[in-house]
Protein backbone atom coordinates (compact mmCIF):
# COMPACT_ATOMS: atom_id res chain seq x y z
CA UNK A 1 0.00 0.00 0.00
CA UNK A 2 1.13 3.79 -1.02
CA UNK A 3 1.54 6.24 1.73
CA UNK A 4 -0.20 9.43 1.65
CA UNK A 5 1.88 11.86 0.39
CA UNK A 6 2.36 14.80 2.63
CA UNK A 7 1.67 17.79 2.96
CA UNK A 8 -1.45 17.40 1.82
CA UNK A 9 -4.09 19.98 1.71
CA UNK A 10 -7.09 19.29 3.42
CA UNK A 11 -10.41 21.03 3.99
CA UNK A 12 -11.78 19.41 6.72
CA UNK A 13 -15.68 19.97 7.50
CA UNK A 14 -17.00 19.59 11.53
CA UNK A 15 -20.66 20.23 12.45
CA UNK A 16 -19.95 21.06 15.87
CA UNK A 17 -23.86 19.50 16.27
CA UNK A 18 -23.98 16.46 15.56
CA UNK A 19 -23.77 13.72 17.94
CA UNK A 20 -24.11 14.58 21.45
CA UNK A 21 -22.14 18.11 20.39
CA UNK A 22 -18.77 16.80 21.00
CA UNK A 23 -17.31 16.58 17.36
CA UNK A 24 -15.07 19.91 18.03
CA UNK A 25 -13.99 18.23 21.21
CA UNK A 26 -13.22 15.14 19.70
CA UNK A 27 -11.29 16.73 16.76
CA UNK A 28 -9.25 18.54 19.56
CA UNK A 29 -8.57 15.38 21.51
CA UNK A 30 -8.23 13.10 18.82
CA UNK A 31 -7.84 14.15 15.22
CA UNK A 32 -5.88 17.47 15.42
CA UNK A 33 -2.68 15.85 16.16
CA UNK A 34 -2.91 12.51 14.48
CA UNK A 35 -3.65 14.70 11.21
CA UNK A 36 -0.35 16.98 12.11
CA UNK A 37 1.81 13.66 13.17
CA UNK A 38 0.68 12.75 9.61
CA UNK A 39 1.88 15.78 7.82
CA UNK A 40 -1.69 16.65 6.75
CA UNK A 41 -2.25 20.27 6.63
CA UNK A 42 -5.83 20.89 6.93
CA UNK A 43 -8.12 24.06 7.05
CA UNK A 44 -11.12 23.47 9.76
CA UNK A 45 -14.34 24.82 8.29
CA UNK A 46 -16.95 24.50 11.39
CA UNK A 47 -20.64 24.55 9.41
CA UNK A 48 -22.55 26.71 10.64
CA UNK A 49 -26.36 25.37 9.65
CA UNK A 50 -28.07 22.92 7.82
CA UNK A 51 -27.08 23.35 4.12
CA UNK A 52 -23.61 24.99 4.74
CA UNK A 53 -21.38 22.38 3.84
CA UNK A 54 -23.67 21.85 0.63
CA UNK A 55 -23.08 25.02 -0.29
CA UNK A 56 -20.09 25.79 0.37
CA UNK A 57 -18.76 23.02 -1.67
CA UNK A 58 -20.94 23.85 -4.25
CA UNK A 59 -18.99 27.15 -4.48
CA UNK A 60 -15.02 25.79 -3.39
CA UNK A 61 -12.49 26.36 -5.98
CA UNK A 62 -11.80 22.45 -5.41
CA UNK A 63 -8.03 23.10 -6.71
CA UNK A 64 -6.83 24.73 -3.90
CA UNK A 65 -7.56 20.84 -2.12
CA UNK A 66 -6.53 17.53 -2.03
CA UNK A 67 -9.49 15.80 -0.02
CA UNK A 68 -12.32 17.14 1.74
CA UNK A 69 -13.29 15.20 4.68
CA UNK A 70 -16.11 15.08 6.78
CA UNK A 71 -16.11 14.97 10.61
CA UNK A 72 -19.81 14.63 11.28
CA UNK A 73 -22.56 11.91 10.51
CA UNK A 74 -23.85 10.62 7.75
CA UNK A 75 -25.80 13.63 7.26
CA UNK A 76 -22.73 16.47 6.55
CA UNK A 77 -21.68 13.79 3.72
CA UNK A 78 -24.80 13.84 2.03
CA UNK A 79 -24.86 17.43 1.58
CA UNK A 80 -21.26 17.53 0.44
CA UNK A 81 -21.83 15.01 -2.24
CA UNK A 82 -24.74 16.48 -3.41
CA UNK A 83 -23.41 19.88 -3.88
CA UNK A 84 -20.18 18.44 -5.49
CA UNK A 85 -22.87 16.72 -7.86
CA UNK A 86 -24.78 19.70 -8.76
CA UNK A 87 -21.87 21.53 -9.77
CA UNK A 88 -21.53 22.61 -13.42
CA UNK A 89 -18.28 20.81 -13.33
CA UNK A 90 -19.59 17.89 -11.34
CA UNK A 91 -17.91 15.08 -13.16
CA UNK A 92 -14.09 16.26 -12.14
CA UNK A 93 -15.37 17.50 -8.43
CA UNK A 94 -16.83 14.20 -7.59
CA UNK A 95 -13.65 12.60 -8.14
CA UNK A 96 -12.37 14.60 -4.86
CA UNK A 97 -11.34 12.35 -2.31
CA UNK A 98 -13.49 12.32 0.73
CA UNK A 99 -13.35 11.39 3.88
CA UNK A 100 -15.68 10.57 6.78
CA UNK A 101 -14.39 10.88 10.30
CA UNK A 102 -17.58 10.08 12.79
CA UNK A 103 -18.71 12.54 15.43
CA UNK A 104 -22.45 11.66 14.64
CA UNK A 105 -24.61 9.34 16.61
CA UNK A 106 -25.56 7.02 13.55
CA UNK A 107 -21.94 6.95 11.79
CA UNK A 108 -22.58 3.97 9.44
CA UNK A 109 -20.23 5.06 6.62
CA UNK A 110 -17.37 5.11 9.17
CA UNK A 111 -18.50 2.17 10.46
CA UNK A 112 -18.68 0.17 6.77
CA UNK A 113 -15.36 1.42 5.97
CA UNK A 114 -13.41 0.33 9.08
CA UNK A 115 -15.45 -3.15 8.56
CA UNK A 116 -13.64 -3.41 4.99
CA UNK A 117 -10.39 -2.79 6.82
CA UNK A 118 -10.67 -6.16 7.87
CA UNK A 119 -10.96 -4.70 11.97
CA UNK A 120 -12.92 -5.93 14.80
CA UNK A 121 -16.29 -4.08 15.73
CA UNK A 122 -15.17 -1.47 18.37
CA UNK A 123 -16.56 1.04 20.28
CA UNK A 124 -17.35 4.51 19.31
CA UNK A 125 -13.98 6.38 20.13
CA UNK A 126 -12.15 3.51 19.07
CA UNK A 127 -14.20 3.90 15.91
CA UNK A 128 -13.02 7.59 15.22
CA UNK A 129 -9.20 6.33 16.42
CA UNK A 130 -9.64 4.08 13.49
CA UNK A 131 -10.88 6.10 10.98
CA UNK A 132 -8.10 8.52 12.01
CA UNK A 133 -5.31 6.21 11.17
CA UNK A 134 -6.93 5.26 7.77
CA UNK A 135 -7.45 8.75 7.20
CA UNK A 136 -3.47 9.26 7.65
CA UNK A 137 -3.05 6.07 5.54
CA UNK A 138 -4.59 8.41 2.67
CA UNK A 139 -5.58 5.51 0.29
CA UNK A 140 -8.44 6.25 -2.05
CA UNK A 141 -11.45 3.94 -2.84
CA UNK A 142 -14.14 4.39 -5.66
CA UNK A 143 -17.39 4.22 -3.83
CA UNK A 144 -20.52 3.74 -5.15
CA UNK A 145 -23.25 6.21 -5.57
CA UNK A 146 -27.69 5.67 -6.03
CA UNK A 147 -29.64 7.85 -7.76
CA UNK A 148 -33.09 8.83 -6.29
CA UNK A 149 -35.79 9.88 -7.63
CA UNK A 150 -38.60 11.56 -5.77
CA UNK A 151 -42.12 12.70 -7.15
CA UNK A 152 -41.42 16.27 -6.79
CA UNK A 153 -37.76 16.30 -6.99
CA UNK A 154 -35.81 15.18 -10.23
CA UNK A 155 -32.75 13.73 -8.11
CA UNK A 156 -30.49 13.24 -4.62
CA UNK A 157 -27.44 11.21 -4.45
CA UNK A 158 -27.47 8.69 -1.34
CA UNK A 159 -24.27 6.60 -0.35
CA UNK A 160 -25.53 4.48 2.18
CA UNK A 161 -29.71 3.43 2.64
CA UNK A 162 -33.00 4.01 1.51
CA UNK A 163 -35.50 2.86 4.20
CA UNK A 164 -39.55 2.55 4.30
CA UNK A 165 -41.49 0.71 6.90
CA UNK A 166 -39.81 -0.32 10.07
CA UNK A 167 -36.31 0.85 10.09
CA UNK A 168 -37.82 4.28 8.42
CA UNK A 169 -40.40 4.50 11.79
CA UNK A 170 -37.52 4.12 14.26
CA UNK A 171 -34.88 5.71 12.69
CA UNK A 172 -37.29 8.96 12.83
CA UNK A 173 -39.30 8.57 15.83
CA UNK A 174 -36.59 7.89 17.87
CA UNK A 175 -35.58 11.17 17.72
CA UNK A 176 -38.49 12.46 20.43
CA UNK A 177 -36.22 9.50 22.51
CA UNK A 178 -33.22 11.57 22.66
CA UNK A 179 -32.85 12.73 26.44
CA UNK A 180 -31.83 9.45 26.36
CA UNK A 181 -29.10 9.23 24.57
CA UNK A 182 -28.42 6.05 22.54
CA UNK A 183 -30.67 4.07 24.12
CA UNK A 184 -33.44 6.16 22.39
CA UNK A 185 -32.93 3.56 19.05
CA UNK A 186 -33.79 0.70 22.33
CA UNK A 187 -37.09 2.28 23.51
CA UNK A 188 -37.84 3.36 19.58
CA UNK A 189 -37.40 0.07 18.82
CA UNK A 190 -39.45 -2.00 21.02
CA UNK A 191 -42.47 0.74 21.20
CA UNK A 192 -42.75 -0.03 17.53
CA UNK A 193 -42.66 -3.61 18.15
CA UNK A 194 -44.96 -3.45 20.46
CA UNK A 195 -47.37 -1.55 17.87
CA UNK A 196 -45.89 -3.59 14.72
CA UNK A 197 -47.85 -1.78 11.68
CA UNK A 198 -48.12 -3.11 7.96
CA UNK A 199 -47.71 -1.51 5.16
CA UNK A 200 -48.95 -1.84 1.55
CA UNK A 201 -46.83 -1.23 -1.66
CA UNK A 202 -45.56 -2.15 -4.42
CA UNK A 203 -42.34 -3.33 -5.09
CA UNK A 204 -40.23 -4.21 -8.10
CA UNK A 205 -36.46 -4.49 -9.15
CA UNK A 206 -33.67 -4.83 -11.74
CA UNK A 207 -32.14 -7.81 -10.16
CA UNK A 208 -28.39 -7.44 -10.54
CA UNK A 209 -27.05 -10.01 -12.92
CA UNK A 210 -25.81 -8.14 -15.81
CA UNK A 211 -23.37 -5.64 -14.28
CA UNK A 212 -21.95 -2.90 -15.67
CA UNK A 213 -18.44 -2.77 -16.63
CA UNK A 214 -16.30 0.35 -15.45
CA UNK A 215 -12.97 2.03 -16.47
CA UNK A 216 -10.47 -0.23 -15.13
CA UNK A 217 -8.74 3.25 -13.85
CA UNK A 218 -12.29 4.10 -12.39
CA UNK A 219 -12.20 0.92 -9.84
CA UNK A 220 -8.11 0.77 -9.22
CA UNK A 221 -7.62 2.08 -5.65
CA UNK A 222 -5.58 4.87 -5.61
CA UNK A 223 -2.92 6.80 -3.42
CA UNK A 224 -4.13 10.39 -2.26
CA UNK A 225 -2.15 12.57 -4.02
CA UNK A 226 -1.06 16.07 -2.62
CA UNK A 227 0.31 19.14 -4.08
CA UNK A 228 -0.96 18.29 -7.30
CA UNK A 229 1.42 15.56 -7.95
CA UNK A 230 -0.11 12.80 -9.74
CA UNK A 231 -1.51 9.82 -8.28
CA UNK A 232 0.45 6.63 -7.74
CA UNK A 233 -1.21 3.93 -8.88
CA UNK A 234 -1.40 0.65 -7.18
CA UNK A 235 -3.30 -3.05 -8.10
CA UNK A 236 -6.27 -2.49 -8.53
CA UNK A 237 -8.83 -4.73 -6.85
CA UNK A 238 -10.03 -7.58 -8.35
CA UNK A 239 -13.56 -6.75 -9.92
CA UNK A 240 -15.18 -10.10 -9.57
CA UNK A 241 -19.34 -9.74 -8.87
CA UNK A 242 -20.76 -12.72 -9.05
CA UNK A 243 -24.20 -13.34 -10.81
CA UNK A 244 -26.12 -11.95 -8.28
CA UNK A 245 -30.15 -13.64 -8.41
CA UNK A 246 -32.90 -13.34 -5.84
CA UNK A 247 -31.97 -15.32 -2.84
CA UNK A 248 -34.28 -16.10 -0.09
CA UNK A 249 -32.95 -15.79 3.36
CA UNK A 250 -33.73 -16.27 6.48
CA UNK A 251 -33.43 -14.59 10.34
CA UNK A 252 -34.54 -13.48 13.13
CA UNK A 253 -32.94 -11.41 15.43
CA UNK A 254 -33.68 -7.78 16.95
CA UNK A 255 -31.80 -4.97 17.22
CA UNK A 256 -31.74 -3.45 20.73
CA UNK A 257 -29.46 -0.10 19.17
CA UNK A 258 -30.46 0.84 16.19
CA UNK A 259 -28.74 3.58 15.52
CA UNK A 260 -29.47 5.44 12.55
CA UNK A 261 -29.85 9.12 11.56
CA UNK A 262 -32.60 11.61 12.45
CA UNK A 263 -33.53 14.62 11.17
CA UNK A 264 -36.98 15.80 12.21
CA UNK A 265 -36.17 19.22 11.97
CA UNK A 266 -34.75 19.06 8.80
CA UNK A 267 -37.18 19.60 5.63
CA UNK A 268 -37.66 16.74 3.48
CA UNK A 269 -34.46 16.51 1.47
CA UNK A 270 -36.99 16.76 -1.65
CA UNK A 271 -37.07 20.69 -1.63
CA UNK A 272 -33.18 20.10 -2.69
CA UNK A 273 -32.65 19.79 -6.71
CA UNK A 274 -29.97 18.18 -8.20
CA UNK A 275 -30.14 18.45 -12.28
CA UNK A 276 -26.71 17.90 -12.71
CA UNK A 277 -24.81 14.26 -12.29
CA UNK A 278 -24.72 10.90 -14.61
CA UNK A 279 -28.01 10.40 -16.11
CA UNK A 280 -29.68 6.93 -15.21
CA UNK A 281 -30.12 4.89 -18.01
CA UNK A 282 -32.02 2.09 -16.00
CA UNK A 283 -34.75 4.45 -15.28
CA UNK A 284 -37.73 5.46 -17.06
CA UNK A 285 -39.88 8.34 -15.73
CA UNK A 286 -41.44 7.67 -12.10
CA UNK A 287 -44.71 7.76 -13.62
CA UNK A 288 -44.26 5.58 -16.70
CA UNK A 289 -44.41 1.78 -16.94
CA UNK A 290 -41.22 -0.61 -16.06
CA UNK A 291 -39.48 -2.37 -18.21
CA UNK A 292 -40.51 -6.02 -18.64
CA UNK A 293 -37.20 -7.33 -17.39
CA UNK A 294 -37.69 -6.06 -13.88
CA UNK A 295 -39.03 -8.54 -11.54
CA UNK A 296 -42.53 -7.10 -9.66
CA UNK A 297 -42.36 -8.35 -5.75
CA UNK A 298 -45.84 -10.38 -5.66
CA UNK A 299 -46.67 -9.30 -1.93
CA UNK A 300 -48.15 -5.78 -1.29
CA UNK A 301 -48.07 -5.94 2.37
CA UNK A 302 -44.28 -5.14 3.91
CA UNK A 303 -43.31 -4.66 7.42
CA UNK A 304 -40.25 -3.32 5.86
CA UNK A 305 -38.08 -2.13 2.98
CA UNK A 306 -34.31 -1.52 3.38
CA UNK A 307 -32.47 -0.69 0.61
CA UNK A 308 -28.54 -0.82 1.46
CA UNK A 309 -25.48 0.08 -0.45
CA UNK A 310 -22.57 -0.07 2.29
CA UNK A 311 -22.50 -2.98 4.63
CA UNK A 312 -23.63 -1.20 7.92
CA UNK A 313 -26.34 1.12 8.88
CA UNK A 314 -25.20 2.06 12.38
CA UNK A 315 -21.66 1.55 14.26
CA UNK A 316 -23.71 -1.72 15.61
CA UNK A 317 -25.65 -2.76 12.70
CA UNK A 318 -24.24 -4.78 9.73
CA UNK A 319 -27.73 -4.90 7.52
CA UNK A 320 -25.93 -5.86 4.48
CA UNK A 321 -22.38 -7.99 5.50
CA UNK A 322 -21.57 -8.75 2.02
CA UNK A 323 -21.82 -5.02 0.91
CA UNK A 324 -18.93 -3.52 -0.56
CA UNK A 325 -17.85 -0.12 -1.32
CA UNK A 326 -18.02 -0.73 -5.27
CA UNK A 327 -19.66 -3.55 -6.02
CA UNK A 328 -22.53 -1.84 -8.10
CA UNK A 329 -25.19 -3.13 -6.36
CA UNK A 330 -27.84 -2.28 -4.59
CA UNK A 331 -28.93 -4.77 -1.47
CA UNK A 332 -32.54 -5.06 -1.03
CA UNK A 333 -34.16 -6.20 2.08
CA UNK A 334 -37.74 -6.51 2.59
CA UNK A 335 -39.58 -8.02 5.11
CA UNK A 336 -43.00 -9.47 4.66
CA UNK A 337 -46.11 -8.75 6.57
CA UNK A 338 -47.17 -11.69 9.01
CA UNK A 339 -43.59 -11.92 10.58
CA UNK A 340 -43.83 -12.44 14.48
CA UNK A 341 -42.64 -9.99 16.82
CA UNK A 342 -40.28 -12.13 18.68
CA UNK A 343 -38.74 -12.76 14.75
CA UNK A 344 -38.37 -9.33 13.93
CA UNK A 345 -36.62 -8.88 17.13
CA UNK A 346 -34.25 -11.86 16.44
CA UNK A 347 -33.48 -10.66 13.61
CA UNK A 348 -32.29 -6.64 14.33
CA UNK A 349 -30.37 -8.33 17.17
CA UNK A 350 -28.85 -10.41 14.37
CA UNK A 351 -27.89 -7.52 12.26
CA UNK A 352 -25.94 -6.43 15.37
CA UNK A 353 -23.00 -9.17 14.20
CA UNK A 354 -24.35 -9.37 10.82
CA UNK A 355 -25.77 -12.65 10.94
CA UNK A 356 -29.55 -11.83 10.17
CA UNK A 357 -28.95 -13.87 6.60
CA UNK A 358 -27.73 -17.63 8.07
CA UNK A 359 -30.57 -17.93 10.14
CA UNK A 360 -34.07 -19.30 8.71
CA UNK A 361 -36.71 -16.65 8.56
CA UNK A 362 -38.98 -17.08 5.64
CA UNK A 363 -40.29 -13.79 6.17
CA UNK A 364 -36.53 -11.72 5.05
CA UNK A 365 -36.18 -11.58 1.43
CA UNK A 366 -33.17 -9.89 0.42
CA UNK A 367 -32.13 -9.61 -3.72
CA UNK A 368 -29.11 -7.64 -5.17
CA UNK A 369 -30.50 -5.73 -7.31
CA UNK A 370 -29.34 -2.49 -9.81
CA UNK A 371 -32.21 -0.58 -9.57
CA UNK A 372 -35.70 -0.56 -7.93
CA UNK A 373 -38.97 1.16 -7.45
CA UNK A 374 -41.71 1.39 -4.62
CA UNK A 375 -44.51 2.88 -4.78
CA UNK A 376 -46.41 2.87 -1.43
CA UNK A 377 -49.93 2.34 -0.81
CA UNK A 378 -50.31 3.36 2.42
CA UNK A 379 -51.43 6.93 2.31
CA UNK A 380 -48.99 8.09 5.61
CA UNK A 381 -45.45 6.73 6.58
CA UNK A 382 -41.76 7.83 6.09
CA UNK A 383 -39.19 7.36 4.00
CA UNK A 384 -35.28 8.01 4.42
CA UNK A 385 -32.48 8.59 2.45
CA UNK A 386 -28.97 7.90 4.32
CA UNK A 387 -31.45 7.98 7.24
CA UNK A 388 -32.84 11.12 6.57
CA UNK A 389 -36.41 11.87 5.78
CA UNK A 390 -37.03 12.33 2.40
CA UNK A 391 -40.87 13.14 0.33
CA UNK A 392 -43.49 10.21 1.22
CA UNK A 393 -44.33 8.71 -2.05
CA UNK A 394 -42.95 6.82 -5.38
CA UNK A 395 -39.21 6.84 -5.40
CA UNK A 396 -36.97 5.03 -7.47
CA UNK A 397 -33.14 4.53 -7.43
CA UNK A 398 -30.34 3.46 -9.83
CA UNK A 399 -26.72 2.62 -8.64
CA UNK A 400 -23.58 4.14 -10.29
CA UNK A 401 -20.95 2.52 -10.06
CA UNK A 402 -17.75 4.17 -8.02
CA UNK A 403 -19.09 7.31 -8.73
CA UNK A 404 -17.56 9.35 -5.78
CA UNK A 405 -14.08 8.64 -4.44
CA UNK A 406 -13.46 7.75 -0.69
CA UNK A 407 -10.59 7.33 2.10
CA UNK A 408 -10.41 4.19 2.98
CA UNK A 409 -6.88 3.66 4.51
N1 LIG B 1 -23.86 24.17 13.05
C1 LIG B 1 -24.92 23.43 12.73
N2 LIG B 1 -26.07 23.56 13.42
C2 LIG B 1 -27.13 22.83 13.14
N3 LIG B 1 -27.18 21.91 12.13
C3 LIG B 1 -26.07 21.74 11.40
C4 LIG B 1 -24.88 22.48 11.67
N4 LIG B 1 -23.94 22.07 10.80
C5 LIG B 1 -24.52 21.13 10.02
N5 LIG B 1 -25.80 20.94 10.37
C6 LIG B 1 -26.80 20.00 9.84
O1 LIG B 1 -26.93 18.89 10.73
C7 LIG B 1 -27.43 17.80 9.99
C8 LIG B 1 -27.13 16.50 10.72
O2 LIG B 1 -25.78 16.30 10.72
P1 LIG B 1 -25.13 14.87 10.75
O3 LIG B 1 -26.06 13.86 10.19
O4 LIG B 1 -23.83 14.97 10.10
O5 LIG B 1 -24.95 14.64 12.28
P2 LIG B 1 -25.82 13.78 13.26
O6 LIG B 1 -27.22 13.76 12.77
O7 LIG B 1 -25.59 14.19 14.64
O8 LIG B 1 -25.15 12.39 13.12
P3 LIG B 1 -25.83 11.01 12.91
O9 LIG B 1 -26.55 11.16 11.62
O10 LIG B 1 -24.72 10.07 12.79
O11 LIG B 1 -26.74 10.83 14.05
C9 LIG B 1 -26.81 17.91 8.64
O12 LIG B 1 -27.73 17.56 7.65
C10 LIG B 1 -26.41 19.37 8.54
O13 LIG B 1 -27.16 20.03 7.56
Amino acid sequence: MNKLSRPCRMMLLVNPQSGKGQALTLYNNHIQRMLNEAGIQHTLVITERQNHARELVREADLSQWDALVIMSGDGLLFEVINGLLERPDWEEAIQIPLGILPGGSGNALAASIHHYSGAPQVSSEELLVSCGFLMCKGLVSPMDLVCIHLSSCPRVFSFLSLAWGFVADVDIESEKYRHVGSARFTVCTLVRLASLRVYKGKLAYLPATDLPKREEGLRNKKTLHCNNQPPTSVPGRPSTVSPCENTFHNSCHSNNSLKVRKVESTPPRSTNISLSGPSDSLLPPLDKPLPSDWTVVQEEDFVLVLAMYQSHLGEDMMAAPGSTLDEGVIHLFYVRAGISRAALLKMFLAMEKGTHLANNCQHLVHAKVRAFRLEPYTPKGIITVDGEVVEYGPVQAEVHRGLARIITG
